[in-house]
């Protein structure tokens, strides 16, 4: 990964990683697994259903009002990290290898890495790439850190010790009337930050900026990382959490995988006092389980961050 261009990177909205360190077939892997479950029998994918009140499961938005208007997307969201928080009861089994990787398919990439075969056991799938995730997200919040000339672990101690990841699976079905609904409604995301897998071919995605939408480009074997409300709090409003959308696509369905990067639910986050000066005044609160907030505002199509601004 190239942080040489330290002022840019304060500016970065979202940021598509190319030498993230995990290959394309593996990225592609992922893909698979997680078309695979989504084309599975309804019946069988119900199996790892949402329950009311739950944010973890398959499934779509929690409904509150009748007024609602529901997202065209189904989801799958499961905590990855840590592996004492997996709730395996919404882990698919099915397809097998969402949960195990192929013994030849991991033998044969460790060919190729020039690896020595000294494990053989099948490695999990979203295990390999959670900690792929994690260890990303943390190089870039240090990047991100030693951009604002602070120490490079200012913004991760500010998460706290116990950071969890959770991942949601998209899969956005074709839709007859695109104009009349979108995949996703326009939100930012509740994390410090998040790495999205995008789906290879089917472009969706789209951030604001000014009035206008711009597209998110496909850009082979990379991963888009996303600055979240988090970041954005304790950078004290210098990295902007981008509101974006999904589109609908009455030609072809489209897939994502999103891993949300969350700080410690008991830790109280705040502005980095670094960043906080007579030219640049304090301009969130300090707030606690974040996420927690962020699902009540964001099922109402309200952004969660006007609770945090001062
Ligand atoms: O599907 C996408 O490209 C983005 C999904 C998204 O914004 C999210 O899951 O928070
Ligand atoms: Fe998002």
């Amino acid at each position: 990964m190239d942080f040489s261009h330290g002022a840019a990177f304060r500016f970065l909205v979202f940021k598509q990683v190319v030498n993230h360190g995990m290959s394309a077939e593996f990225l592609d892997e992922v893909r698979r697994l997680a078309k695979q479950f989504f084309d599975l029998p309804m019946e069988e994918k119900s199996k790892y259903s949402r329950e009311e009140n739950e944010i973890e499961g398959y499934g779509n938005d929690m409904i509150l009002s009748n007024q609602q208007i529901l997202d065209w997307t189904d989801r799958l969201y499961l905590t990855v990290y840590p592996k004492e928080s997996h709730r395996f009861k919404y882990w698919p089994t099915n397809p097998e290898r969402f949960r195990y990787f192929s013994q030849t398919f991991t033998i044969f990439r460790r060919i190729c890495r020039n690896e020595l075969i000294r494990d053989e056991h099948c490695r999990e799938v979203l295990h390999e790439y959670t900690a792929n995730v994690k260890l990303l997200s943390e190089k870039i919040l240090k990047a991100m850190a030693i951009s604002l000339d602070l120490n490079e672990d200012s913004f991760i101690k500010q998460y706290g010790e116990e950071v969890k990841l959770d991942a949601r699976f998209n899969f956005y079905p074709r839709c007859r009337n695109p104009d009349l609904v979108l995949g996703v409604k326009p939100h930012a995301d509740g994390s410090a930050i998040t790495i999205l897998l995008q789906d290879e071919e089917v472009e969706g995605l789209q951030f604001l900026n000014g009035n206008e939408w711009f597209n998110a480009p496909i850009v082979p074997g990379a991963l888009l990382v996303n600055v979240g409300d988090q970041a954005e709090i304790t950078s004290n409003g210098i990295f902007k959490s981008p509101v974006h959308r999904v589109l609908t696509n009455s030609e072809r369905e489209r897939i994502s995988l999103a891993v949300f990067y969350l700080p410690d639910s008991e830790k109280e986050i705040e502005p980095l006092e670094k960043l906080i000066d007579e030219t640049r005044p304090r301009l969130y609160k300090s707030v606690k389980n974040f996420v927690g907030l962020y699902f009540q505002y964001y099922q109402q199509g309200q952004r969660p961050m006007e609770a945090a601004r001062i």
